[in-house]
Parts: C-alpha cells; structure tokens; sequence
C-alpha cells in the first residue's frame, strides 16, 4: 500500500486507546533487513497515533537521574534566585520560565508550571561552537546558575544523550516514509535542538490553569522523559477522548510534532496533548524539541502527496515556524 494510502486508511481506522512501545533494540542492526522492520513499527504508530514509547533507547538510567537530581536543585532555589535567570530577558528564549509565563491553549490563562530552557552547547568548547551557536533565534548562548556546579553538566550530560537518539531516529522517520535512510542527515546538521527541565505544580486550580494546556509540539519531534510513578501527561484521539500516557518504566515517550506533520502532509501526525498533575506532589520531566536545520523549507515530501491528497500547508522555514509558535507561547 502507498504511503497516502496508508494514511488515508489510518485516518478512517478506529481512535486509538493505546500508545505503542516500539523496541529500538535493532536501530544500529548492521542487516538492513532489521532497520526495514523496525521503519514498519515506527510508521505505523507515526500515521495512526504520533505518540510512540522507545524501549532499548541508550540513555544510561545514570544520566537521567543526574539530570533528574539537578532539575530538583534547580527548582528548590529561591524565586528571586531563579528570576535572574529570567526568560524574558533573553532574546532566544533561554533561561527561567516562571509559573504561568507561558501559555500554550489560547484558551487558557496560563500554565502551571515552571520550567528552564536551554539549547545546543558542547560539554567542552570546541572551534565551532559559536557557529553552531548563532544559527538562528533560537540558537545562541545559554544561561547558566552561577552557584549550582554540576547543574550544566548534569543537564548537558542527558541533552547530549537525548540529541544522539533523535539523530538515531531521523533514519527510522525516513524508512517510515520510503525514503533513504539518509533522507534527513543533511537538514539537521547545526542541531536545532532544545531541551527544558520542567516541574509542573500539582493542581489544577481551576479548568483554565492546567500544567499544560492542550498543544501541539512545533518541532519534527520531541523525546519525553517523564518522573516514574506519576501520571500528567494525556494525549487526544480522534474521538477526542483523553488518552493517559503515564511513564513506563525504562522508556522515554516520542511524540511528532508540526514541522514533521507539515513536512509530511499530515501523513505524520501531530497530536494534540496536555499535562496534569493531580497527584498531590510535584512532577517533573524533560522533553527535548528536535527541530531541523533552521534554513529548511518544508516543502511535502513527495511519498506524502498524490492528486487526491495535494499539499495542505504552504511552504515555510522550518526555523521561522518554531519563533513563530514560540513568541505567541510567550507572548513576546
Ligand atoms: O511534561 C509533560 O509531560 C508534557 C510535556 C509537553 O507536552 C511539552 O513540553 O511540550
Ligand atoms: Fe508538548
């Protein structure tokens, strides 16, 4: 069956109940064979739901607990201590975003959660840093604390990590979409890749203010790593029914966002979502936005249009899409 094919009939198919979780076991298999299969696993979760769980990721659980530890330091210091650290005072939206800053439902009144957003950067300087670094708004200089010592370190130890699997992964995306597997490797060379460490405050206070309002991603996709034990994180079908997709123990979440699904026609799907936190205690996770290349224009995929499916979007820069959706999140 064509890829539209698949998708059209994916799109009158029943609305999911579950998220899958897809074994990545097999990502670096030398036997092409084995590569193809797994392709098959990820395009079917990618067409009928856009949420996937990865199991055999290569995240050592050591790096996210460091990661883990100091996003609670973090969080524990002082307001005012964390208020230097103000988003708004950056023009590439890194730094502290404080409860409510942000809103992602334009029908909600803010999100009840605070979070730290950071972007590319070595572990040790290297002569191109600042190219990579400057490549477009949301790239540039990341702010630190000045008096948490292994806190860049921790964060930068799981980012690193995290951007490795999403570089794995754009070959399965490729597959997904017959393409060669390579198909990526040149648009997502400069890492437009940005993390946020996030504690969600447990509420909701009223039906306007929840941890997360209800979005889309702007990015191709996001890895989620999610605290264990505490459900927040929902995802809506098509029946628009609220689907919970707790954490599960030893996998990260994988869900497409809108550069992929305007890349693709809609072929690739980017669920709506949201998070809230009831559980009495604070919840925190870490998703990490990997975007293209800045410069890339999304023109559809040409496996993803046909005369009966023609191209919905109009073309746009990847990177502009992102500040676009950023600046109306943060309203600046
Ligand atoms: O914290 C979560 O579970 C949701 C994260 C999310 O949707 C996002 O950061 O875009
Ligand atoms: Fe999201």
């Amino acid at each position: 069956m064509s890829l539209v094919d698949a998708a059209y009939a994916a799109e009158s198919a029943e609305a999911f109940k579950d998220i899958p979780i897809i074994d990545l076991q097999d990502i670096d298999n030398p036997h092409a064979e084995a590569r193809e299969a797994l392709g098959r696993a990820v395009k079917d979760a990618c067409i009928h739901v856009g949420f996937l769980y990865v199991k055999n990721h290569g995240i050592p659980e050591e790096t996210i607990e460091r990661a883990y530890s100091a996003s609670k330091e973090f969080f524990s210091l002082p307001v005012e201590r964390k208020m230097e650290l103000d988003i708004r005072k950056t023009s590439n939206f890194k730094g502290y975003n404080a409860l409510l800053t942000s809103n992602n439902d334009p029908l909600n009144r803010g999100d009840l959660h605070e979070g730290f957003e950071f972007g590319w950067e070595e572990l040790q300087a290297r002569d191109n840093d600042e190219k990579r670094a400057n490549d477009g708004v949301m790239a540039g200089a990341n702010v630190w604390p000045s008096d948490l010592p292994d806190f860049r370190e921790s964060v930068l130890g799981y980012y690193h990590a995290a951007v490795n699997l999403g570089r794995k992964m754009f070959p399965l995306f490729a597959l997904a979409l017959d393409l060669p597997e390579n198909f990526f490797d040149d648009k997502v060379c400069v890492s437009s890749v940005s993390s946020e460490i996030r504690r969600l405050t447990t509420g909701p206070v009223d039906d306007r203010v929840i941890g997360i309002g209800a979005h889309t991603d702007f990015e191709c996709f996001t890895i989620l790593w999610q605290e264990p034990g505490i459900q927040a994180l929902q995802v809506l079908n098509k029946q628009k029914e609220w689907i919970d997709a707790p954490p599960i123990p030893g996998t990260l979440v994988i869900n497409l966002g809108d550069q992929f699904a305007r890349w693709t026609n809609d072929v690739f799907k980017s669920t709506v979502h949201r998070a809230i936190n009831r559980s009495g205690v604070r919840r925190y996770s870490i998703p990490l936005f990997f975007g293209t290349d800045y410069d890339v224009k999304l023109e559809p995929i040409p496996s993803c249009v046909s005369p009966e499916r023609p191209p919905k979007y109009e073309v746009v820069t990847a990177g502009e899409y992102v500040k676009e959706r950023l600046k109306a999140a943060y309203g600046h």
